[in-house]
């Protein structure tokens, strides 16, 4: 395995959430594993004022949390929190940044770190635009020696809109060359997906039959129990849309679709992401009504900084077509909601039924062979398939052959962000979005927020939290007609 050379973390937004529930903890693991370099540090920063002790004292209090189903080694958690630093400034300021490059050059100099700098923007989007312009302005976005380097990670959500994507990615390529910029999105980062990849591109089987010929449709869902909780700000302005479609299950449905590349590098995986991305079938306005259904769960509008009008979509469903040789005409039916009965990410293949059925309780419209790629929770993989009922008669009933993850006991299945963060100090970008990926991605959804804003409350449809929207979903034809097998 490869090790990341010894570097310094810079986090901006290091008092946030992000930070104290997901990157520290992440990083916990990491080190107790024996990830990280021998000599690495984290220099948080936020405006909040802690010294380096008091900051420590307040995350380990969120890293315990968020490890609260293991055990925790205090003496572990001690010597991971000494590579911890903070800084309190406002990193909205220009002239305040000298207070960081001081910060930086002590701690190099103390602790023998070479000028080798990732730079985490956790903080509200608003300014990743302007953290990288103040960097630059401070001659901070180059290193200074020739094996030095810089790296940013940026968070999601990477634009709002087509327009403000692109002109972000304009800004970052501006500052930062591209090999140096780490567009995140977190699904990415998660084994079961990752695994997408090595079940299709490892083994024989499966690769003949995925295509148009044997493929009746593809279903690609994450569904949430929760509500917006306290983001009521952050998702009353994006939706589920924006907030879980252009993103997560965009990429899902690009490592599904996407041909081979011909090495497992970064830019040729990064290249078949793209072409997915660009054979996407656009909706026409006519169309949208027909093929997305759009819905918000009762209560919402009620939610702590939500409009008490808003239109703001927390479910959606869709019908997408990839207009490419492989996936002609195959209904790729994505959907995802908060406040929906079940916690579930998976994709679910189905396949054709056979040309003719000969027995009783046989799937007869799609068809009942079915690989379920389990994302998350009990993460698995499961194949659908006809048996005989025992005893008289041909009477078939469907069973399932399974894999499950947590039957690999012995091997740890780390958290997303555990697998992006050590890829990004290791320089390995292969799962990290690509600006024009994501660009791609925007093109598809911008028409249908123009739609939605035009159309306002028309059309949006409104649920029980716990119900899934059935009559909706079944409007684009997802839910399978009533099958003779009563199982599928
Ligand atoms: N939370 C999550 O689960 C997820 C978050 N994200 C993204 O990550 C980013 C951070 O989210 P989250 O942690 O929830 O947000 P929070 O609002 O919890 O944290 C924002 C951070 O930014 C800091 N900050 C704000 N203004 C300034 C300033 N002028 N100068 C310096 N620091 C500043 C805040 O600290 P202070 O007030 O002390 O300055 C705080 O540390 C967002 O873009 C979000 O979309 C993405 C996926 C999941
Ligand atoms: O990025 C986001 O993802 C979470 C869901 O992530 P998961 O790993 O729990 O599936 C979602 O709740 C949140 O709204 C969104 O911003």
């Amino acid at each position: 395995m490869k090790t990341a050379s010894n570097q310094l973390l810079v986090i901006f937004g290091a008092s946030g959430d992000l930070t104290g529930r997901k990157l520290l903890p992440s990083l916990y693991e990491l080190h107790v594993r024996g990830l990280l370099p021998e000599r690495f540090c984290i220099l948080g920063a936020a405006r909040t004022e802690y010294s380096d002790d008091e900051y420590r004292a307040f995350e380990k209090v969120h890293i315990r949390e968020s490890l609260k189903n293991k055990e925790v080694d205090e003496a572990e958690l001690d010597s991971f929190l000494r590579r911890v630093f903070y800084l309190a400034f406002d990193s909205t300021d220009s002239a305040e940044y000298h207070k960081l490059k001081d910060r930086i050059h002590q701690l190099q100099q103390e602790q023998q770190l070479p000028d080798k700098i990732i730079y985490y923007l956790a903080t509200p989007p608003v300014m990743y635009e302007l953290i990288p312009t103040c960097l630059k302005e401070n001659g901070m976005n180059v290193a200074g020696s020739e094996d030095g380097w810089r790296r940013v990670i940026v968070e999601k959500p990477f634009g709002t809109s087509l327009e403000s994507a692109e002109r972000l990615n304009k800004h970052l390529i501006h500052i930062f060359d591209e090999k140096e910029i780490y567009r995140i999105d977190h699904y990415l980062g998660k084994e079961t997906v990752q695994n997408i990849l090595v079940l299709r591109f490892s083994n024989g089987i499966f690769e003949p039959l995925w295509n148009r010929n044997y493929i009746d449709s593809i279903e690609i869902s994450a569904s949430e129990t929760l509500g917006v909780e306290n983001r009521g700000k952050y998702y009353d302005g994006a939706g589920a849309l924006r907030d879980m479609i252009q993103n997560h299950l965009m990429q899902l449905m690009a490592f599904t679709a996407m041909e081979s590349p011909s090495v497992f590098d970064p830019e040729p995986i990064r290249d078949e992401i793209v072409k997915v991305f660009r054979a996407l079938r656009p909706y026409k306005t006519h169309d949208m009504d027909n093929l997305i259904v759009r819905g918000q769960y009762d209560g919402y509008r009620e939610e702590k900084n939500v409009a008490p009008d808003s239109t703001t979509e927390t479910y959606v469903a869709m019908k997408m077509f990839i207009d490419n040789w492989r996936w002609s005409d195959v209904p790729f039916y994505i959907f995802t909601g908060k406040k929906l009965p079940e916690k579930s990410s998976e994709i679910v293949v189905n396949f054709k039924s056979t040309p003719h059925q000969l027995f009783a309780g046989q799937c007869s419209g799609g068809s009942c062979n079915k690989l379920i790629i389990r994302i998350q929770p009990n993460e698995s993989i499961t194949l659908k398939f006809g048996l005989k009922m025992p005893g008289a008669g041909f009477t078939v009933k469907q069973v399932g052959m399974d894999f499950r993850y947590d039957s690999l006991s012995k091997n740890y299945l780390p958290d997303a962000y555990e697998r992006l963060l050590l890829d990004a100090m290791l320089g390995d970008s292969t799962l990290y979005a690509r600006s024009d990926a994501l660009e791609a991605s925007w093109r598809l959804i911008d028409p249908i927020l123009h739609h939605w804003k035009e159309e306002g409350a028309k059309n949006l449809f409104f649920y029980a939290p716990g119900e899934d929207g059935p009559i909706e979903k079944a409007k684009l034809g997802m839910v399978p007609k009533d099958c003779p097998c009563q199982s599928c």
